[in-house]
Formats: C-alpha cells, sequence, structure tokens
C-alpha cells in the first residue's frame, strides 16, 4: 500500500481528496492542515510515506515553505495548488518538485494519484545515463531521482554495453552521440542486434544545432530523442510517455501469454518457456521433471453445482498451485488439466513437491456461494524425470502415469518408480 502525506488548509478540499483516495483500493493517505501539523505526522510515519501532496498557502507557510521544508528531507513533492502563476510554477519544478497541479477538477486529483503511482512504479525502474560530459550526465541523474528511477551511468558506449551486460533489466537508455570509445549510433546498433525496442527504449541525445542526429538516432534503432538543453518537464513527459508504452506491451504480451480465467500461464507460453527450460536440461545433463495433473471427477462437480462453480473450483484450485509451486513455471493446459515443470528437481523431489500439492487441496475445502455446505475435490498427479526427445513427449509420458494415478482410484501422485 502507497502511503501519501497531503498537506492542505480548506477543509472542502481536504473533504473531497478523503472522498477520492477512499476510492483508490492502493493509496493511503495521512492528511494535515498545517505545515507545523504535517510535520508532526510526518515524524510519526515517516517510514511509511514516500510522497508528499502540499498545498503552496498554508496559515503557518504562506509562501510555499511547505515544499522547501519537504524537499530538504528529499521526499518527493507534488504541488497542488488553486494558483496558477508561470513564474512560481518554474522557481518550484526548478526547484526539484515532481509536478505542478491546478485544482481545478476531478480531473487534476486522479491525475495526481497516477502520479504517485508512477513514482511507486518508477523505484523498480532501472535508467543508463550515456554520457561523457560529468556535468550532463550530474543533471539527467538529478531529474531521474527526482522521480524515484533507479540510475546507473556510463562515461561511453563500451562503458554502457558493460552495464548492460550486468544489468539485463535496464528498462531506459539515455546517450548521447559524441563520446570517446564508442559513439552513441554505434552503441545503438550493437544494442538493437539483439534486443528489441520493446525490451529497452533508448533515447538519443542530441545538442543544439545537430537536430539531423535526431533523425539519424532514430533510424539507428532509438525510440526517441530529446534535443539538449531541455526543460524538465519535456524531459519527464518523454521518459513517461516511453515507460507508459514499453509497460503496455508488457500487459499486452503478459495478458496474452494467460489463461483468461485462472490468469495461471496458458499452454502456449509453457511450451515456449517450458521447452527452453527443457533444451538446457538436456544440454547440461541436468535433471528436469515434468508434472501433469487434473481435478478428479470434475465433470460431476459440473453437472451437480453448474459450470460457474466449476469454473470457481479451477480459480480456486489456480491459486492454490500459485503458491504452492511459487518458483515454478506451470500452466492451465486446458480443460481442467494443469503441467508444471521442474529444473533441476530429481523425480522424488518433485513428487513430494506435487504430493504436498495434493495434500493441501484434499484438505481444504472450497466455500460455495449461495449454497449450504462446502466443496471438497481431489487431484491426481503423474511425475516423470525421463528425458525424451521433446517436453512434448515427457509430457506425454507423465500423461500416461497421469492416467495410472486414475486407475489407482484418484487422489494419488505417481513418479516414475511408482509400479
Ligand atoms: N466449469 C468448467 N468446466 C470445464 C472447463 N473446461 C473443461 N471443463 C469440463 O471438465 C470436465 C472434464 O471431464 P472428464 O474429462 O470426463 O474428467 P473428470 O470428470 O474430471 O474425470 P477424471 O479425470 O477421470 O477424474 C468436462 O465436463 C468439461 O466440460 C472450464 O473452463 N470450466
Amino acid at each position: 500500500m502507497k502511503k501519501i502525506l497531503i498537506v492542505e488548509d480548506s477543509s472542502t478540499v481536504t473533504k473531497i481528496l478523503r472522498h477520492l483516495v477512499n476510492q483508490q483500493p492502493d493509496i493511503e493517505a495521512y492528511f494535515a492542515g498545517s505545515l507545523a501539523e504535517s510535520e508532526e505526522v510526518y515524524q510519526a510515519h515517516k517510514d511509511e510515506i514516500f510522497v508528499a501532496i502540499v498545498d503552496l498557502n498554508l496559515p503557518d507557510a504562506p509562501n510555499g515553505e511547505s515544499v522547501d521544508h519537504f524537499l530538504a528531507k528529499k521526499i518527493p513533492v507534488i504541488v497542488l495548488t488553486a494558483n496558477y502563476k508561470e513564474e512560481t510554477r518554474s522557481a518550484l519544478l526548478d526547484k526539484g518538485i515532481v509536478d505542478y497541479v491546478i485544482k481545478e477538477s476531478r480531473y487534476s486529483y486522479n491525475y495526481v494519484f497516477k502520479l504517485v503511482r508512477r513514482l511507486d512504479k518508477n523505484q523498480h525502474i532501472k535508467v543508463l545515463i550515456a554520457e561523457d560530459s560529468r556535468p550532463t550526465r550530474a543533471f539527467i541523474r538529478l531529474l531521474l531521482q527526482k522521480h524515484l528511477y533507479q540510475v546507473l551511468e556510463a562515461n561511453n558506449g563500451l562503458e554502457a554495453l558493460d552495464v548492460l551486460k550486468d544489468n539485463p533489466d535496464v528498462k531506459l537508455l539515455i546517450t548521447d552521440y559524441h563520446m570517446p570509445e564508442m559513439d552513441g549510433f554505434a552503441l545503438v546498433k550493437a544494442i538493437r542486434q539483439n534486443v528489441d525496442k520493446s525490451d529497452l527504449i533508448i533515447i538519443g541525445l542530441s545538442g543544439e544545432g545537430e537536430s539531423s542526429l535526431s533523425a539519424k538516432f532514430i533510424k539507428n534503432g532509438a525510440n526517441d530523442f530529446l534535443q539538449k538543453p531541455f526543460f524538465h518537464e519535456e524531459f519527464h513527459c518523454r521518459i513517461m510517455h516511453n515507460i507508459e508504452s514499453l509497460e503496455l506491451i508488457e500487459q499486452i504480451q503478459d495478458a496474452a501469454n494467460r489463461d483468461y480465467l485462472t490468469n495461471l500461464h496458458n499452454r502456449r507460453y509453457f511450451f515456449s518457456k517450458g521447452g527452453a527450460q527443457y533444451q538446457l536440461a538436456v544440454k547440461n545433463g541436468s535433471p528436469i521433471a515434468v508434472a501433469i495433473f487434473d481435478v478428479d471427477k470434475f465433470k460431476k462437480i459440473n453437472d451437480t453445482y453448474g459450470h460457474k462453480i466449476g469454473d470457481d473450483v479451477l480459480r480456486f484450485l489456480a491459486e492454490e498451485i500459485q503458491h504452492n509451486l511459487l518458483h515454478f513455471l506451470v500452466a492451465r493446459m486446458g480443460g481442467e488439466q494443469f503441467c508444471a515443470i521442474f529444473p533441476n528437481l530429481k523425480n522424488e523431489q518433485a513428487v513430494t513437491l506435487m504430493d504436498r500439492l495434493r495434500s493441501v487441496i484434499s484438505n481444504t475445502s472450497i466455500p460455495i456461494d449461495h449454497e449450504d455446505q462446502d466443496l471438497d475435490i481431489t487431484i491426481s498427479v503423474g511425475v516423470t524425470n525421463y528425458v525424451h526427445d521433446s517436453l512434448e513427449q515427457q509430457i506425454n509420458y507423465a500423461s500416461e502415469l497421469l492416467f495410472r494415478a486414475k486407475d489407482a482410484g484418484r487422489n494419488i501422485v505417481i513418479g516414475d518408480d511408482d509400479d
């Protein structure tokens, strides 16, 4: 839960904000009506508060003193004010506030919550700056840190490649053109040989009077460019716009890889990701186990309680699976059948893991909406470590063991050594 501090003296605005915060499932707020009160609240909750939203005119701080107060504590500050003055706005942005929002409508308050969420996400986003000029690097670092990004630096293209190798999770690279050892174009070209635009955003920097560089950056594979000198807001808008596009692509990719009912991974993703895990295990001669399992007599559940309850049972099962097999790839293969892959586990280890899941499920009753009773289900499982030519073949063999589990009376795990 993200906790924010809202410093606001108007009771009407506070009332609106309280109402709106209550509608945000992931945001909680502490309120204060004056600078003195905000300091008290801050001292009491300083480990939880990560953003301050402040009014410029408070009874004991009539000239925006609250901004300096919280900036000095190195907390991101969003100014929420009724007055729009261009000079005040620029001066505050220069001081390092995150944004200056005018209290105009519900839209502006919602924009503040969107910013809070953005700042929260930014804490997990790594940005690399490749730039040989120390002052420019320091300036960009400062701008990024105000928005809570994790910042890495490189002095030239070669260094940037090294940093990327050590940090494959970097999401954004901001690169200058003129750098010793390896310039910005060569860097972009080298990266784009194996990293897509949808996996790493690259923003090229071009100097004044070098507008042709901007187009060349894009042609070489950059996502966007910025012309120096840039203003804070322009910088942040470009970065935010690119990161949001990347997140959207990630969301779409993730949705395409998941099953709509249970939100587990789907069959296609299982064969793609699991197939790679399988090939690696075969190449290294390391063990790899595969388990296939399904709900016993599931047709009867549908026939007795209806398809909707059947769906609820599958969702319940998916949660238990996720919880119990947290670190492994699991997918809903179709209907009431699921598959899991366990790199580096020997058969008895995978059997033990699956037996724990089987036991949890057979010992948990599922409450049914609008019915007085709970529902009990069991699963049967086949687990094999016999390595075949392909993942598909190993799954087929696990399915044979699953049939044996059904024949043996269900609610049982059959591994390679069980005859
Ligand atoms: N509610 C619901 N049912 C589904 C879904 N997909 C498949 N089913 C049902 O799952 C049932 C599977 O039945 P069977 O293959 O006969 O297997 P079973 O009844 O579980 O019997 P055993 O596996 O032999 O223990 C069928 O009735 C399908 O209609 C789904 O998405 N939701």
